[in-house]
């Protein structure tokens, strides 16, 4: 029998509750699929604070290390806001990404047909929408050098490399190569200097792939165009903090945050994460959607473990509790025939992935 191992960092508000929803769907397809998975949990973000002092103990990128996969609750919570920059829960995950090296943050957008009337833009606009987002995700202005908070005065660097921007360009068009051959690459190049070397880096790359079509498209004009025309997109291409910001934006297109999984992958290793945060404001409430962990779980299985169908099990599982009208409270307003909790959302899930 096939064995892996997977770290489980649950974090901090929600997302223990969306964790353990995940393990439940994880462990339901493994019998069926004829794997078994163990786990290892490990500390990060305000949960690690609180016992150990650290945002991220070196315990938890050697278990994330030796592990086959990470898969990711959030973390951060008002409690810890007042902490230095260097002491908050959001810097042990970006420290958690650095140490794993996933510079390339795949976060797909899929409109449920289910729930069309969940978007708060019309349901012709965004229906059939499907897109990726390609986020670079461990440069950037996240990262750059210098940085500082002082007295009257704060600075922080934007900075890519052009082997940075390569490599990320490198995953959005094989992505692209795989999907429907169209790529929109998103900068700030009427401005930044450290656009242009994308720009003329992703104009690089895309000579490799003449099959591709390519856009450029200033950012402030592809955070419009996202919600006048989503269909026009396929793959976005773009930096680590414009990225952010569109895939949150993208996530009104599907009707919730609490829908949108996501794949942190590098040369070695993967982590499996949702894009939303850790909620503060409905934590502990069992009313969180479980679903983005969830799927990232199924992304898990695919990217990491090449295990194909278990993965599609759970997608199926995902798309049929939408359209029998399951609903956890973010989307109970759109075509609920009952609205269910947190881990009935995840019980569901993980009898219809295990059925058949
Ligand atoms: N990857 C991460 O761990 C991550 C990502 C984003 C924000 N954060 C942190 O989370 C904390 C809260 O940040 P925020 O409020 O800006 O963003 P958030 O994504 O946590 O929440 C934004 C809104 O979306 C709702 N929401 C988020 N996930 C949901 C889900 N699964 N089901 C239903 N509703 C959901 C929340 O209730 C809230 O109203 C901050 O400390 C922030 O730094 C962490
Ligand atoms: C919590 C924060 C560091 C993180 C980011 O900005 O990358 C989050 O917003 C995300 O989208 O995963
Ligand atoms: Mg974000």
């Amino acid at each position: 029998m096939k064995r892996y191992t997977v770290a489980l960092i649950k974090g901090d508000g929600i997302g223990p509750e969306i964790i353990d929803e995940a393990v439940k769907v994880l462990d339901a397809v493994s019998v069926k699929e004829g794997f078994e998975i163990t786990y290892k949990e490990a500390l990060l973000g305000g949960a690690a604070i609180d016992v150990t002092g650290e945002p991220i103990p070196e315990e938890t990128i050697e278990i994330a290390k030796s592990a086959d996969a990470v898969l990711f609750g959030a973390i951060g919570g008002p409690q810890w806001d007042d902490l230095p920059r260097d002491k908050r829960p959001e810097t042990g995950l970006l420290k958690l990404r650095k140490a794993l090296e996933v510079f390339a943050n795949l976060r797909p957008v899929t409109v449920y047909d289910e729930l069309v009337n969940a978007s708060t833009l019309k349901p012709e606009v965004i229906q059939g929408t499907d897109l990726m987002v390609v986020r670079e995700l461990i440069g950037g202005i996240y990262f750059g050098q210098p940085r500082a908070y002082e007295g009257d005065r704060a600075y922080n660097t934007m900075v890519y490399t052009k082997q940075e921007v390569y490599r990320i360009a490198k995953v959005g068009f094989e992505i692209a190569m795989k999907r429907n051959k169209k790529l929109v690459s998103v900068d700030k190049a009427n401005v930044l200097e450290v656009s242009q070397l994308w720009r003329d880096t992703v104009n690089e790359v895309a000579k490799e792939y003449p099959e591709v079509s390519v856009e450029h498209m200033y950012v402030d004009n592809a955070a419009m165009q996202l919600v006048r025309d989503p269909k026009q997109f396929d793959v976005i291409l773009t930096g680590n903090i414009f990225g952010d910001i569109l895939s949150d934006e993208a996530s009104m297109l599907s009707g919730s945050i609490g829908l949108l999984p996501s794949a942190s992958i590098g040369e070695k290793y993967g982590l499996y994460e949702p894009i939303h945060g850790s909620a503060p404001d409905i934590a502990g409430q069992g009313i969180a959607n479980p679903i983005a962990t969830i799927a990232s779980a199924a992304m898990m299985l695919r990217y990491q473990f090449g295990e194909e169908s278990a993965a599609k099990r759970i997608e199926d599982a995902i798309k049929r509790v939408l359209k029998e009208g399951y609903r956890t409270k973010d989307l109970s307003s759109f075509d609920a025939k009952e609205v269910v909790t947190t881990s009935e959302m995840g019980s569901l899930i993980a009898q219809y992935a295990s059925e058949i």
